[in-house]
């Protein structure tokens, strides 16, 4: 369909009539082992926004190890959606994005991530509606294609270099970030060290400590994994503070993430010199816009920028595409690699995984169309013989 403004507003508005949630169980293609948690699966909560004019938008919320990572979990999100979302949704505009999102913000305090799930469902059906996609709703794309960085995280040193080299092999990744934390600094270190000598200039490495060590272990951990040949650690520490503290110190970025919980919390860890490289993420920075004005705030500070992932499923992984392909400058590639975890598709046609990039589609909204068949074999109510939605009442609609 041709796009024009005329046929949008001569449309007239697109009301929300059913706001639709359900979670989805998947297996990982392995355990993935991070600091807080193991996992052996990821759910992901689903949400269908059905607009009187006939468009339906999807989004995603998503998270790792339940509660172990943050304050929302996969059913929870579910339950806010249900009970407190929907509400402040049914008979709304749905292409007044801002309009909505300032009313959630006003309404409903934090629930960043359910938040961030129902914006990427307005996004995509405003895409359905005008015929555009999500980066271009968002203001246009600066790159067509995003660098994806792999996470070795099976635990076992041995096994993350043979998996590292068949992603190699295969031309999928070549920037490695591993997950330590769990145990000894040195212990760890040992482990970074042996996969960067496999690796060799084949391959960057990287680390997320996800916040696991003392500011005193942080110290002799950047030491030693500067000699490792590792070129960033994530979150070495929890608190802004003590990142600052660390920052510059050791030849070594250091990149904030659990401390980034949107711009407010990007504008305060700016301010502290906090971070070389912001790892941007569209659920924890309260949605695709509020992911913008993160990237804006951390260029205006000189910091770089790094496209991260809730190891979310297709859709949660196309939106953030979407949101950071329009990011000015992304110095540090990104990860959204959460669908390839995973041992099952979802999606009719599968995310274009080539040459170390994610091609980002051109199709209206998100440019992805979900396999229903397969969704619903996959629903966890399936099993339970429930659906929970949320209906504009009949006297309304129309
Ligand atoms: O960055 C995180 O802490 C979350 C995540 C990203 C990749 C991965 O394996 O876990
Ligand atoms: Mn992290």
């Amino acid at each position: 369909m041709e796009t024009t403004l005329h046929n949008i507003t001569a449309a007239g508005p697109a009301l929300i009539d059913r706001v639709e949630t359900f979670l989805v169980d998947l297996p990982t293609i392995r355990p993935h082992q991070l600091s807080m948690a193991t996992m052996n699966g990821q759910t992901l909560m689903l949400v269908r926004l059905y607009c009187s004019d006939g468009s339906i938008g999807v989004g995603e919320g998503t998270t790792i190890g339940g509660l172990a990572y943050g304050a929302e979990s996969p059913e929870g999100m579910k339950l806010a959606i249900d009970t407190y979302f929907a509400p402040l949704l049914l008979g709304a505009d749905a292409s007044q994005i801002p309009a909505i999102m300032a009313r959630l913000n006003k309404a409903i305090c934090d629930n960043r991530f359910a938040k961030c799930a129902i914006e990427t469902a307005l996004f995509d059906a405003l895409g359905q509606r005008t015929g555009l996609p999500v980066s271009q709703l968002l203001g246009g794309r600066s790159r067509e294609s995003l660098p994806i960085a792999w996470t070795l995280a099976s635990g076992d040193t041995a096994k993350d270099i043979d998996e590292a080299e068949r992603m190699l092999a295969q031309r999928r990744h070549n920037i490695f970030k591993l997950k330590i934390g769990r145990r000894e600094v040195d212990a760890d270190v040992a482990h970074v060290a042996a996969i960067k000598k496999a690796l060799g200039d084949r391959g960057a490495v990287r680390v997320d400590v996800n916040m696991a060590w003392s500011e005193l272990e942080a110290q002799r951990g950047l030491a030693g994994l500067v000699d490792a040949g590792c070129e960033l650690v994530e979150q070495p520490v929890a608190s802004p503070q003590a990142l600052a503290r660390l920052k510059g110190r050791h030849a070594i970025a250091i990149m904030a993430d659990e401390s980034l919980t949107g711009p407010a919390s990007a504008f305060a860890l700016a301010r502290i010199g906090g971070a070389d490289v912001f790892a941007i993420k569209i659920e924890q920075s309260g949605g695709l816009r509020a992911a913008q004005q993160v990237a804006a705030i951390g260029d205006a500070a000189g910091i770089e920028l790094y496209g991260g992932t809730m190891l979310e499923g297709a859709i949660g992984t196309i939106a953030s595409a979407h949101a950071f392909a329009t990011f000015r400058e992304l110095q540090w590639g990104t990860e959204l690699f959460g669908p390839l975890l995973l041992t099952e598709e979802i999606l009719a046609e599968p995310l274009q995984y080539q040459d170390f990039q994610l091609a980002i589609p051109h199709r209206p909204g998100l440019g992805i169309t979900l396999d229903e068949e397969r969704l619903q074999y996959f629903r966890r109510d399936r099993k339970q013989g429930a659906t929970v939605t949320a209906v504009r009442p009949a006297k309304l609609a129309g």
